[in-house]
């Protein structure tokens, strides 16, 4: 059993992924969009790209390179599944002309730096996120509604960080009605991936590609956790595990009750050891809960809830 008083690893920026997600400029060299030229003393038109380093730069050719082939693998009874354009976060992948948008060169480095750059891996992941996709109908879920009455104040996309990536924040205590939230776990799934689209296609994928999420958990119990909710958990952390790769900067529990502080290591077998360390816990108290969140967030954005300035829900 783990040590329940020391709930989670504090330092995320001393993390590998920090580091290779905010690899030094100096150390990258510079594309241009559009083009597969590679140049030094030229302005790159993507401050994401920029940051991307020579072995980066390299294996992202090859999975471009790959492309055509990879869209075929994910869609064998499609036999023009090689040529034919894929969107996905609102970013649209045309298989043979990958360099056309810096914005698809973003997104595939997510795959690849999930896969720590092996093509093999990364195809494998980008063909099981294809499929997934299509299996899901992420499209038909975005379309859906949702009772209002029971998902209605679970969840709010509310202010930036420092850096401007939003966050967003998930209710799951608070006297939510957790019995109408999961008694349908495959209707929940289906919000809460719409609720992850829609915050993803919120990034631009140009300056912004990653987002802080916080989990509310304000009065709950151990009865509040019944097998529905437990099943409803591991599903979504699975998804978010496998399907979006690198979406993550930052991640919240605040007002977790300390006798249930053993519930975050529950999760450690589902999630990567890089995630789990962008993973902070904090206990209940405001002082306590605005102190964590203004490390990472002016207090200006911080929900009033919480001590801040930020949106009243
Ligand atoms: C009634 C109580 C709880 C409910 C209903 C609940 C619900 C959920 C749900 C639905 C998820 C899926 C991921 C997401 O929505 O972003 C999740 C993930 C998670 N929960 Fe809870 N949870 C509860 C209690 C707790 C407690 C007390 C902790 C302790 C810190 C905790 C830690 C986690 C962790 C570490 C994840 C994985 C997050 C991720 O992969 O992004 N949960 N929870």
């Amino acid at each position: 059993m783990p040590d329940a008083t020391t709930p989670t690893p504090v330092a995320a920026a001393e993390t590998p992924v920090e580091k290779l997600s905010a690899a030094p400029s100096s150390a990258a060299r510079v594309e241009i969009a559009g083009s597969d030229a590679l140049s030094e003393t030229v302005e790159p038109q993507n401050s994401l790209t920029q940051k991307f380093t020579n072995a980066e730069w390299t294996a992202l050719k090859e999975l471009r390179a790959k492309l055509p082939d990879t869209f075929a693998e994910a869609f064998p009874d499609n036999e023009n599944a090689r040529s034919t354009p894929i969107t996905i976060w609102g970013v649209t992948v045309d298989p043979n002309n990958p360099q056309a948008d810096a914005r698809v060169s973003v997104v595939l480095m997510k795959f690849l730096r999930a896969r720590n750059l092996s093509i093999p891996d990364t195809r494998d992941k980008l063909v099981g996120t294809l499929r997934w996709r299509e299996s899901f109908n992420v499209e038909g879920a975005l379309k859906e509604d949702f009772p209002q009455d029971v998902f209605g104040s679970l969840a709010h996309i509310s202010g930036t960080d420092k850096q401007g990536r939003l966050v967003v924040y998930n209710i799951y205590g608070g006297n939510q009605d957790l019995k109408s939230v999961f008694g349908d776990v495959q209707r929940f799934i289906r919000w809460r991936v719409a609720l992850m689209e829609r915050s993803v296609m919120q990034l631009d994928f140009t300056e912004l590609d990653q987002m802080i999420q916080v989990h509310d958990y304000d009065g709950v119990s151990l009865t509040s956790r019944d097998a529905n909710s437990k099943a409803a958990a591991s599903e979504a952390t699975n998804i978010f595990q496998n399907h979006y790769p690198e979406m993550l900067y930052k991640k919240f529990f605040i007002n977790v009750p300390t006798l249930l502080n053993w519930i975050f290591w529950l999760f450690k077998p589902l999630v990567s050891a890089n995630t789990l360390a962008k993973m902070t816990v904090v206990g209940t108290g405001q002082h306590a809960i605005k102190k964590a969140l203004s490390e990472y967030i002016t207090v200006n954005q911080i929900p009033g809830r919480y001590g801040g300035e930020g949106e009243v829900f």
